[in-house]
């Protein structure tokens, strides 16, 4: 299964073309990658990373939004006023029953409408409403009345550009990151992060109200960073040149144009550091950068991350070729002006493919992995090892899944989706036993090695497909206490829901990146007899529309 464009958390062999889900992607995409996992290669497609079926669905709140807008496919944000150009107005401040106002279906694209923003829709553009029509308009801030431009008619919705902000919101700001409005990483900069963290409970309130029927949700506060800044750990960035120098960046939309992401605002600044200083090395030693179009070069994409627990840097470079030129010299002078890099890697992709990594990884200097630490539990990630891009909000994220599973020591608790294993080791200690079922053999490995490392003995993995693994161990009698899921944007596959719903778990805890997904997937179990005790959203990408979510259910009907 591949990856898609943006991100968000998943991948746990991150190996595919994506927005750098700073900001996600994400929506990230999950399966593969959370929001922000994306960078790189090829030219951004519209909707490229629109998921299929169910998830295509569940990724538009309200009959509404297309994905694919060029934010959510991380390309150039339309967000900006743009100067006034002809058009039709078609219903002056959008009343709608206003004198020459036409019915939404009239409208054309380049007509001209004024609407009063209502919300934030969940791919970050402002929500409003032309003659009951959704309208979804990027840049716009709800209780702000907007012109717009229409760029889209469908059926269900209309899209618009904004052209002017009439009545302007006391939660707009001038986005603080220079890459802001060419980068599309990001789609909430605009906002005060206040006004995000709003916004983000109110796209989960909607969602349940939606696709669950919930309008009385039993809603945390969203848990929010004291910093939103800098908080991304990895970068993915595509090599290119400009003149003689050598550049790092992003693809625009649908286009082989490279957009230069330097001083990314999210990006931890370890990362910005070493992609900078990479970039000259590269340029002083004239190595040659990979060409997409005549397929000629080195050099196509620099990957840096960073350990939160040791501000240690590992560095991969992925190249076209075998060889490296000059590899002897590259390293010298990284080691000399980056003494935080501890590993530096070259990946060897040849494909034309958009997957980001190849098959091949050599260490030319340094560990075959980086140290990483999450409270107690220790990661060793190999270059292609997926980790959770923001740290600190994982941190709180699974402490809010600690929480729901309530464990005494006595349970079988069941991690599916468990990528490296990361929510599994977390529970283990405070479990008797855990059993974590991932797709990716790589992940499974990582997951193994990771509890080695950590001296966890009482945690197993299994590599296979969640909604087949599980219902067999159901079949065989095994009944676990706790399940705790935490799958792709696209949700859970159903005969994994009816698994759950015959093992009857006692709690079952959904952790998700994506709200429509969970509140159908919720839905599901509701109806089967489970209860819905609380919603923890969390934000895991601040500056980005995307928002995770920890839900606890519990089994209210007989033990199985
Ligand atoms: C959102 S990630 C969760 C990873 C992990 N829980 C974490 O917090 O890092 C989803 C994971 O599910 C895996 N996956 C996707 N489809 C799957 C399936 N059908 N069965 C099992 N795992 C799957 C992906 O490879 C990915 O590692």
């Amino acid at each position: 299964m591949k990856e898609r464009l943006h991100p968000g958390k998943g991948a746990n062999i991150q190996n595919k073309t994506k927005r750098d889900s700073r900001g996600a992607n994400p929506q990230g995409s999950r399966q593969g990658g959370k929001p922000g996992e994306a960078s790189a290669r090829g030219p951004r497609k519209a909707g490229a990373h629109d998921l299929r079926g169910y998830a295509s669905q569940g990724s538009r709140q309200a009959g509404e939004a297309p994905r694919g807008s060029a934010q959510d496919s991380g390309g150039f944000r339309g967000s900006k006023p743009q100067p006034r150009r002809e058009g039709r107005e078609a219903a002056p401040h959008g009343k709608a029953a206003s004198q020459g106002a036409r019915h939404a279906d009239e409208l054309q694209a380049g007509d001209r409408i004024v609407v009063t923003i209502k919300r934030i829709g969940i791919n970050g553009e402002g929500v409003g409403y032309y003659k009951r029509k959704a309208v979804f308009i990027n840049g716009a801030i709800p209780d702000e009345v907007v012109k717009a431009k229409v760029t889209k008619v469908n059926p269900g919705y209309l899209t618009a550009e904004l052209i002017e902000v009439e009545k302007k919101s006391p939660f707009r700001q001038a986005p603080p990151c220079p890459v802001y409005d060419v980068c599309g990483g990001c789609q909430l900069q605009h906002m005060t992060y206040e006004a995000q963290l709003k916004a983000k409970e109110e796209i989960v309130r909607e969602s349940f109200q939606r696709y669950a029927g919930l309008s009385e949700l039993p809603l945390r506060p969203i848990l929010g960073m004291d910093d939103p800044w800098g908080y991304r750990n990895k970068a993915q960035l595509q090599a290119g040149l400009a003149g003689e120098s050598v550049i790092t960046g992003l693809y625009a939309a649908d286009s082989h144009k490279l957009v230069d992401v330097s001083g990314c605002a999210v990006q931890h600044p370890g990362v910005n550091e070493a992609i900078d200083r990479v970039k000259t090395i590269l340029s002083e030693l004239r190595i040659p950068i990979y060409n997409e179009r005549t397929r000629e070069g080195a050099v196509r994409t620099i990957v840096a991350r960073v350990g939160q627990a040791t501000g240690h840097v590992q560095l991969t470079l992925i190249t076209a070729t075998d060889r490296l030129p000059d590899s002897r010299q590259l390293v010298n002078r990284i080691r000399e002006r980056l003494p935080m890099v501890v590993t530096i890697a070259q990946n060897v992709n040849k494909s034309k493919s958009p997957l980001i990594f190849g098959d091949k990884t050599t260490v030319l200097w340094g560990k075959e992995r980086l140290e990483e630490e999450l409270g107690d539990v220790k990661f060793s990630l190999s270059p292609r090892a997926f980790f959770q891009l923001n740290p600190e909000q994982t941190v709180k994220l699974y402490n809010s899944v600690r929480e729901a599973a309530s464990l005494t020591g006595n349970e079988l608790v069941v991690d599916a989706y468990c990528g490296t294993g990361t929510i599994g080791l977390w529970l283990a200690p405070h479990a008797r036993e855990v059993r974590g079922i991932e797709l990716i053999p790589e992940a499974v490995q990582d997951a193994r090695d990771n509890a080695r490392a950590s001296g966890i003995d009482n945690a197993r993995f299994v590599e296979g497909r969640a909604e087949q693994v599980l219902p067999e161990w159901v079949r065989n009698g095994i009944r676990p206490d706790v399940v705790v899921v935490d799958p792709p944007r696209t949700g859970c596959e159903l005969p994994l829901l009816h698994a759950i719903a015959e093992a009857k778990p006692k709690r079952l805890v959904y952790v998700s990146c994506n709200p429509a997904t969970l509140a159908k997937d919720c839905n599901v179990l509701l109806n089967e007899g489970y209860r819905l005790e609380w919603v923890q959203p969390v934000d895991m990408f601040p500056q980005t529309s995307h928002v995770e979510c920890v839900i606890l259910m519990e089994w209210r009907g007989e033990p199985n």
